[in-house]
């Protein structure tokens, strides 16, 4: 950061306030300062690198479009450097003017918000929503992915891992219950992978996530126990909702669980929740999500390269020229396992799709600056949707984040009193540790763990999977 910009107090955050980049000792410092810019960095240097392929894809009006897109990326970095203060984004969709809202109503606590009086969660979700305008302002590369690269990398960097859970899913064992927590465990750790923290490196560490036992030490809380008993009972004509978090290995790992729930029968209907815009690198859009599926596939099966084909016909948002023309894109490039246990799973995965057994589900609130418990303000009808469901599985760290309200907590905070009202089903989070806030933790819990790593609650190494019963419909 220039010199001349040292904002904000040498302090780690206080209890009970939000998390932002004004504690000097603080993750979110770090972040706005260091992980930020190298993010777009990283990005700027992609679309360099790959620019001639880029233009291939999205037509000649791209070359001179892209050289706009790197100036505002590159602009977008030198402000979050030199923090200047947020500025409304252009354009007139829903999401553009809840942010232009929301940044009134911080205008009104801080004279001009900014990365590093604002909090973190704001800072971090302009970024990505900045992002997002540089593309969408262009006519040739607004359905542009900027983070497919790094998508695809992690995809192919996981494929091993992932074959041996398929054919861990496709044995039958005698205790659900056992099951079931296993795979509870396998997502959780699953959420160490996202690119975000990784700087979109697929780690090898990606390996030890078989050693399922060993890890039981570093699940801080764990209510796996509540969880099956809710799953268990559920009736067959409910609805289980999972919002997603990260594409690749994760996505994989969300599949399989769902998988469980729907072929032993423990609910008969699973809503995917995927972000509208390119978020946070690795976090799962519609397209992702059929991308993973068709890797999953073998080109060598026309059978299935037909049912594909049916899809891109039938489903809404593939219309668009620039989703479908990607998806075959993909096809072509399918350089797949040939592992039958994942061309099984993908084929059955695809026909609970067909048959809506299995749907996606887009809103824009999920790239808003906003906690869950503002909710209700910003998109009631989202809270409504998601009370009709029976369970609501949460992934990943910004999820959390955004379910307990994105403040530093007394670790031994209830997770009821974290939530701050935000209770539209029984809910339960599986997160790894990336940032500095938890809570419901036992007496304890948090001292005996900083003790054994002065860094955990940022490095991914440890986990929680907390539920909460409390259910309050609006
Ligand atoms: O993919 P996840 O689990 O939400 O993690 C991403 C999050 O982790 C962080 O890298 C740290 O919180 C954030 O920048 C982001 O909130």
């Amino acid at each position: 950061m220039d010199p001349k910009c040292v904002v904000g107090l040498d302090l780690r955050t206080p209890l009970n306030v939000s998390l932002s980049a004004f504690y000097r000792r603080s993750f979110a410092f770090h972040t706005v300062q260091k992980r930020m810019p190298v993010i777009l960095t990283q990005t700027i240097d992609i679309l360099v690198r790959t620019k001639e392929n880029i233009i291939k894809t999205y037509g000649e009006d791209a070359r001179e479009e892209l050289k706009t897109v790197i100036g505002e990326l590159s602009k977008l970095k030198y402000e979050i450097q030199t923090n200047k203060p947020f500025r409304k984004l252009i354009g007139d969709k829903w999401d553009i003017r809840q942010y232009n809202k929301y940044l009134e109503v911080q205008s009104a606590i801080i004279e001009y918000p900014n990365y590093y009086d604002s909090i973190w969660l704001h800072s971090e979700c302009y970024m990505y929503r900045r992002m997002r305008e540089a593309f969408e302002l262009t006519n040739s590369l607004n359905e542009m992915d900027p983070f497919e690269t790094q998508k695809t990398q992690s995809f192919n960097g996981a494929k091993a891992l992932m074959e041996r859970l398929g054919n861990y899913l496709l044995k039958k064992d005698g205790d659900k219950k056992l099951e079931f927590i296993r795979l509870l465990k396998l997502n959780l750790w699953g959420n160490k992978c996202d690119l975000s923290i990784t700087n979109g490196v697929v780690s090898d560490e990606m390996e030890q996530l078989n050693e399922l036992e060993d890890l039981n030490a570093n699940i801080l809380c764990d209510h796996s126990q509540d969880i099956w008993n809710v799953v268990s009972k559920i009736d067959k004509s409910e609805i289980i909702d999972i919002v997603l978090d990260n594409t690749g290995y994760e996505l994989y790992t969300d599949l399989c669980l769902a998988d469980f729930l729907i072929t032993n029968k423990y609910t008969t209907k699973i809503r995917f929740y995927v972000k509208t815009i390119p978020w946070f690198i690795s976090d799962v859009l519609t397209k992702d999500f059929y991308w993973t599926l068709s890797q999953l596939n073998t080109s060598n099966d026309p059978a299935l390269r037909t049912k594909i084909r049916f899809y891109v016909k039938t489903i809404p948002w593939f219309i668009s020229d620039v989703l479908t023309k990607d998806f075959y894109w993909t096809l072509s490039q399918l350089n797949t396992s040939n592992d039958p246990a994942l061309r099984n799973l993908s084929r059955r995965w695809l026909n609970y799709l067909d048959a809506k057994i299995w749907t996606i589900e887009e809103h824009d609130f999920w790239t808003l600056p906003v906690t869950y418990a503002e909710m209700t303000s910003y998109d009631v009808e989202l809270y409504r949707k998601l009370s009709e469901a029976k369970l609501i599985v949460f992934k990943g760290d910004l999820n959390y984040r955004k379910l307990f309200g994105e403040k530093n907590w007394s670790p031994e905070t209830s997770i009821e009193e974290a939530l701050q009202g935000f209770h539209p089903s029984r809910l339960c989070s599986l997160r790894t540790l990336k940032a500095d806030i938890i809570c419901g933790l036992k007496e304890g819990v948090a001292e005996i763990t900083e003790a054994k790593s002065e860094d955990w609650l940022v490095t991914g190494n440890y986990g929680v999977i907390q539920f909460c019963d409390k259910v309050l419909t609006v």
